[in-house]
């Protein structure tokens, strides 16, 4: 991508209204722009990001079973009368009248609608167990939204859904989304530890949070630091296995939101150098809640001994778009924003420091081209900036190689690696950038 051809609003000053730094610089780098208390026009720059996330979502939704699909953010409210929460859920839904006066609602999440997908086809246990999920976008009247994309009112969200036909099958479908989200995070960049969580709206009472550490971040959380260092399961962790092991490794280990933390067990489980209470970012969240919507909505399958029974369910959300916000949190500098490679927008910028030189145009061309030809995702600084407001843009938008073409470096054949995320310089041929990028 040329930046003189792309669409990058960067601002130069720090904008009043950002109160945490990935609210900050998400503005200051053009990547979103707000359009209402708590709702965002996503620009080419955030958009790139956001999809880069949902994909590794996505893949490792896959690779633990899940089924993708795509239910409307409209929804009826007659379904959530069935269920007993069109009331109970309160301000934050979003209430919507059509013009034939039908009640809807745009939905804040879909426990209700998937129930009532899977009770319209699935009559046998047979069939299970089942994971259904779905990427899309959530609208939830929150009270006070802010810190950006970190709580918003309209947001994206993935959430799965699964069905069983009793509580151990149940637990299997939870325990595979537990090892896929430890998977899902670490590949962000993100160390995203799972700590014991109250359930709320959603119910049931078994529930795990995902969370980032972050000073920012709205959860109090108590943790044994040793929770820092456990292995994330391999892209090789067989789903069909026996899980537990991985659960058992990574709930020994204390780790509580302040809401389900024990100060007496704290004290006494974990030596005192160890302990850690700090904040975090929820990113993500699992529950199971067993009968609750099945029962109310007669979710029901036939079991072995052809008696039907209520299916066993849990659900497991993951916010998509608070985590390029919480990336942010935990990865930036002074200069900006520190992309993990597997989501940065682009992976390297070519910065051009002498416009209009022969040499370094005709360098930068070809790089751009051979890079380009390689699949690496480049963006070309073609603008006639001068070059050390290219330097502030990269190191701002923090794509993680900058490659520095001037006069000088190029009278050796040489150009400028830097890496963004340690500062680090090297210098090599035009060739030899190629060679390490692609
Ligand atoms: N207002 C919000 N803005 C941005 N992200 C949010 C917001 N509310 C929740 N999220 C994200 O969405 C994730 C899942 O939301 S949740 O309420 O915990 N869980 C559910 O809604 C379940 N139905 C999971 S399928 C949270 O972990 C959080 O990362």
């Amino acid at each position: 991508m040329r930046l003189s051809r792309f669409f990058l609003p960067i601002l130069k000053e720090n904008p009043k209204e950002a109160e945490i730094v990935s609210h900050r610089l998400m503005l200051r780098a053009g990547m979103m722009r707000q359009e209402a208390a708590g709702i965002y026009a996503w620009l080419p720059l955030g958009f790139r990001v956001l999809k880069k996330i949902e994909q590794i979502v996505r893949e490792e939704q896959d690779r633990a079973g899940a089924l993708e699909l795509l239910m409307p953010t409209l929804q009826l409210a007659d379904l959530w009368r069935e269920s007993g929460r069109y009331d109970a859920y309160g301000p934050e839904m979003l209430r919507i009248l059509d013009r034939h006066k039908r009640e809807l609602l745009y939905g804040p999440t879909n426990e209700e609608m998937i129930t009532e997908i899977f009770r319209s086809y699935i009559k046998s246990y047979k069939n299970l167990p089942l994971n259904l999920y779905h990427i899309q976008w959530k609208f939830r009247d929150e009270q006070r939204p802010r810190f950006g994309v970190m709580r918003g009112r309209e947001f994206l969200m993935k959430d799965a859904y699964s069905f069983d036909l009793d509580e151990a099958g149940a637990r299997r479908s939870y325990n595979k989304m537990f090892v896929a989200y430890l998977r899902t995070f670490a590949r962000m960049g993100l160390k995203a530890i799972p700590m014991r969580a109250e359930t709320g709206p959603i119910g049931g009472d078994l529930s795990h949070e995902f969370i980032v550490l972050a000073e920012t971040g709205e959860s109090g959380v108590y943790i044994n630091r040793d929770v820092l260092d456990l292995p994330v399961p391999g892209a090789d962790v067989d789903y069909d296995g026996d899980l537990t092991p991985i659960i058992k490794q990574w709930t020994s280990v204390y780790a509580a939101t302040e809401d389900v933390h024990e100060a007496a067990r704290f004290e006494q489980e974990v030596p005192e150098a160890k302990r850690l209470n700090t904040r975090g970012i929820e990113v993500g969240q699992i529950f199971y809640f067993g009968t609750k919507y099945s029962e109310t909505m007669k979710a029901m399958v036939a079991g072995p001994d052809g008696v039907d029974v209520p299916i066993h369910g849990g659900s497991y959300g993951v916010g998509v778009s608070r985590l390029v916000g919480a990336i942010i949190e935990a990865c930036h500098d002074d200069a900006g924003i520190k992309w993990p490679e597997a989501v940065a927008p682009f992976r390297a910028a070519i910065l051009n420091l002498k416009q209009g030189d022969a040499a370094v145009d005709g360098a930068c061309e070809q790089l751009y081209r051979e890079l380009s030809a390689k699949g690496v995702d480049v963006l070309y600084d073609d603008t006639d900036q001068r070059a050390g407001a290219k330097f502030a843009a990269a190191d701002l938008i923090g794509i993680p190689w900058q490659i520095l073409v001037g006069p000088k470096g190029l009278a050796d054949g040489k150009v400028e690696v830097k890496r963004r995320s340690d500062g680090s310089r090297d210098n090599m041929s035009p060739a030899d950038v190629v060679a390490k990028l692609a």
